[in-house]
């Protein structure tokens, strides 16, 4: 049986840019739209040309795609025509082969944020609509508001959008705007809008997640007959978002009627970049990337309790609902306070240590595990630190070095500018190989930026650390995140680093004390113990 089509819409570029604190610029749009291109959704939208510099900058210089892409703008103003309204006109003079309008289909916009007729509406979609089907283009119109139109007054939100069918919309997408309508209402309009004579592979779906029912909003348009979803990377978007395209995307390939009854377009093979897609646009926009994120979360696939992972071992699907390697992520199985042995045994041998079942250390191991966490540890996401206690443990890490004592000192002063700077500097004295070294560092980087206290003690440490300093060259730390924790009946700082080094390896380190000089110390001990151990040098 062939399959229907599904067109997936994406609007990361504009919707997406819509969100409070995103901007985009021209060369992120181009790595956005290469890595929805790569994917293979349908449309790429890629932002109103003519409503800012960097917009009408992209579009000059357009990504070569081979989804559409797409230029948004809104429908002409009354007392002017299509062809006179320069808001359009920069919108065209885009020359993209799709252009979306998004016009108003709620009388109550009308009268009240445009202040003209519903007449007058109807005839500007109507009028801009045709504009672009002279001219050659595809026209998607978006009926902004349209459920809450719909509800307040259906004939005028219908009238609304068979204005622009009949003038040649290849697409009439019905916007949830303000995101408060429920699914399950969703697909009741949807329904009387194809049952009003707009055939479904014509009706589109705009969904926002005032109420984290875009993703269901969206299904539930499809399961009425939508043939088009728009949505975004992540559910990027104004206020709380748009229906998160990467969900839906999974969805749509992954899990019944959809997989059987559609084809969207994105081959299963091209799934499998999905993590790296969501990554990407979290790199761009220096967020951390939502470990719970559903599929493409690092946590999506992450088996903390003991009965989990000790059923996971046997057979993956008992606590999975798809591979994870399908979207491109991975299982983990953490280790914590909830784990029992299966956990354990199954991340050490991620971490290249085989322990045979009853062998008495894992007990041991397990416990430290658990002493640990209660003093504010975690090993979660620490997989580095993990491996480094589990070795430790088993007699398998063998001393490298020992520190002595270390200082630092954090000092603000006037440069020759008379500007205020900071400058910490570092003092480590350490014993390797039967040597004592001292090392002294500053926290300027070559630039001569400060880069604060923990970076002099991370370079004083590495750098004289004997025969093991070649091998820690090429180390540097990348994130560095501070947290005040419970630890036992005391608040405690939780530091957690991670490191990378020119083989792209990249490890995990905790660090934990009062004080958050120490707890850095405690993590950046960790970092350095690990690279010794796995780039030979050990
Ligand atoms: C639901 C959505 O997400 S729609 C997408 C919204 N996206 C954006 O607004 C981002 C880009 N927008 C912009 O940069 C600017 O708003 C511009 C350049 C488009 C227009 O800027 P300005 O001319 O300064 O207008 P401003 O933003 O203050 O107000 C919008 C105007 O468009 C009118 N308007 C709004 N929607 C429509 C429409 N569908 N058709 C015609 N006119 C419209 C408003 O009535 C208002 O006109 P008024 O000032 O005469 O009352
Ligand atoms: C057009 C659009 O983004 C909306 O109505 O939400």
């Amino acid at each position: 049986m062939s399959r229907e089509r599904l067109y997936i819409y994406d609007t990361t570029l504009r919707d997406g840019q819509q969100t409070q604190g995103v901007q985009f610029s021209t060369a992120e749009k181009h790595q956005i739209a290469q890595a929805l291109d790569e994917l293979g959704v349908d449309y790429i939208e890629g932002g109103w040309p003519g409503a800012n510099p960097t917009d009408s900058e992209f579009f000059e210089d357009k990504p070569k795609l081979k989804a559409r892409f797409t230029a948004f703008g809104m429908t002409k103003r009354a007392g002017r025509s299509a062809e006179n309204d320069e808001v359009l006109a920069g919108v065209m003079n885009a020359g993209t082969s799709s252009v979306c309008l998004v016009g108003k289909a709620h009388d109550f916009h009308v009268e009240t944020a445009l202040g003209i007729t519903l007449a007058e509406n109807t005839e500007n979609v109507a009028r801009s609509i045709e504009h672009i089907v002279k001219a050659g283009r595809e026209a998607l119109f978006d009926a902004e508001h349209f459920f809450d139109g719909y509800k307040a007054n259906p004939d005028y939100a219908l009238e609304a959008i068979h204005a622009a069918y009949n003038a040649g919309a290849r697409w009439v997408v019905l916007c949830d705007t303000n995101g408060g309508t429920l699914p399950q209402e969703v697909g009741d309009i949807v329904r009387a809008v194809i049952a009003s004579g707009i055939p479904g592979d014509h009706v589109a779906i705009h969904t926002h997640n005032d109420t984290e029912n875009a993703v269901a909003g969206s299904l539930a348009a499809v399961d009425a007959g939508a043939r088009q979803i728009q949505g975004t990377l992540n559910g990027l978007g104004e206020r709380c978002g748009n229906a998160n395209l990467t969900t839906l995307i999974a969805t749509l390939l992954l899990k019944e009627p959809y997989a059987s009854q559609f084809d969207i377009g994105i081959t299963r093979e091209a799934l499998t970049g999905l993590v790296k897609a969501s990554r990407l646009l979290d790199d761009i926009l220096n967020r951390v990337p939502h470990r719970q994120a559903a599929y493409v979360g690092a946590s999506a696939f992450a088996h903390k309790s003991g009965l989990h992972a000790s059923a996971i071992l046997k057979d993956p699907s008992t606590y999975e609902h798809i591979d994870p390697a399908s979207v491109g992520n991975a299982r983990i199985i953490p280790m914590s306070n909830q784990a029992g042995q299966s956990n354990l045994r199954r991340r050490l041998a991620d971490a290249g240590i085989a322990v045979e079942a009853g062998n008495p250390a894992l007990a041991r191991i397990l416990e430290v595990i658990k002493a640990r966490e209660a003093e504010g540890y975690t090993y979660d996401s620490a997989q580095a630190s993990f491996e480094l206690l589990a070795r430790r443990e088993l007699g398998e890490l063998p001393a490298f070095f020992e520190v002595k004592r270390y200082k630092v000192t954090v000092e603000r002063r006037k440069n020759k500018y008379n500007k205020m700077v900071s400058l910490s500097e570092a003092v480590v004295v350490v014993k390797v190989d039967g040597e004592k070294k001292l090392s002294v560092s500053e926290s300027l980087d070559e630039t001569g930026s400060d880069r604060g206290p923990v970076n002099a003690l991370a370079k004083a440490l590495a750098k004289d650390l004997g025969r093991y300093s070649e091998v820690l060259a090429d180390m540097r730390l990348v994130d560095f995140k501070v947290r005040i924790t419970q630890g036992g009946t005391e608040a405690v700082t939780r530091v957690i680093i991670d490191s990378e080094d020119g083989e792209g390896r990249r490890w995990s380190t905790v660090g934990v004390s009062a004080n958050i000089v120490d707890a850095s110390f405690d993590a950046l001990l960790d970092a350095i113990n690990w690279k010794i151990l796995h780039c030979g040098a050990a």
